[in-house]
């Protein structure tokens, strides 16, 4: 059987630097949620198998949410930090999906992930034996702060081959959880799944995407995931 490619949507987060006090994916932006627009990018797609979403424990809006199809959706509990979460979707997942089928997480709070950047990543990496992200390259100058938290400057880094991460990150289901394990057994701080593969000793590929597909993170990205969605078809 070819590898299927699956879904993980970490949705488990508190939206802290948001400032509201509804959790950010559950924000609403042209009249649907921000878990909704990021999921509708995925549900009518043929090369996805599958959706797992990750939810807060206590999350009281899921089961309010009328989106179609929504019993196809796997839904489990998060964790504490965006790895658990990730963590226990694969664990969900591996009921149904084979070690060597692809799984591509993504962020709940990435609404304008274009199709074409969704489409590129899987058609470069699908026969690929390791996997890899979207990214977009550092195109402003890159300063350190100074030690004491003061903002002065401490040094400038050479942003020569630097990268900003964004997701989907694409990896084989069972390589990603035993990283992920790992990452967790040791303590390791992972922020993103490329930097349990990469403590593994793998060496994840670089897709290029478009620097439109932001993480809804603080208050004034919500005019601006406002704005792209309206531009979108
Ligand atoms: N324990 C967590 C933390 C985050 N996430 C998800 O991971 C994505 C990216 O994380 P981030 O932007 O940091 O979201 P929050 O943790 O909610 O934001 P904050 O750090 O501001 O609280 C989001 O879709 C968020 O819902 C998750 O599933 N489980
Ligand atoms: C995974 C990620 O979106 C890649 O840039 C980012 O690391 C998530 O970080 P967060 O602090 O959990 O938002």
């Amino acid at each position: 059987m070819k590898p299927r490619c699956w879904v993980v949507l970490p949705a488990a987060g508190a939206g802290r630097r948001m400032g509201t006090s509804i959790p950010k994916q559950y924000l609403t932006v042209l009249g649907r949620t921000v878990l909704e627009h990021t999921l509708s990018i995925f549900t009518d797609r043929v090369d996805i198998a599958g959706i797992a979403v990750a939810l807060a424990s206590d999350d009281p809006y899921w089961p309010e949410l009328q989106i179609p199809g929504k019993e196809r959706f796997l839904t489990l509990t998060g964790g504490d930090d965006r790895m658990i979460s990730v963590r226990n979707a694969l664990h969900a997942l591996s009921a149904m999906a084979l070690p060597d089928d692809w799984v591509l997480v993504h962020d709940a709070a990435r609404p304008c992930l274009r199709e074409e950047d969704l489409s590129r990543l899987i058609e470069t990496l699908y026969d690929d034996p390791v996997g890899g992200i979207l990214a977009t390259p550092l195109r402003d100058t890159l300063k350190r702060q100074a030690s004491d938290a003061r903002h002065i400057i401490e040094a400038t880094i050479d942003r020569d081959g630097l990268w900003l991460a964004q997701t989907p990150q694409m990896f084989r289901l069972g390589a990603l959880s035993m990283a992920l394990n790992k990452a967790l057994e040791l303590g390791w701080k992972i922020t993103d799944e490329a930097s349990a593969m990469e403590r593994w000793g793998a060496s994840p590929h670089i897709v290029r995407g478009h620097a439109d597909n932001l993480k809804i993170t603080h208050a004034e990205d919500l005019p601006l995931a406002e704005f792209l969605l309206s531009t979108r078809t």
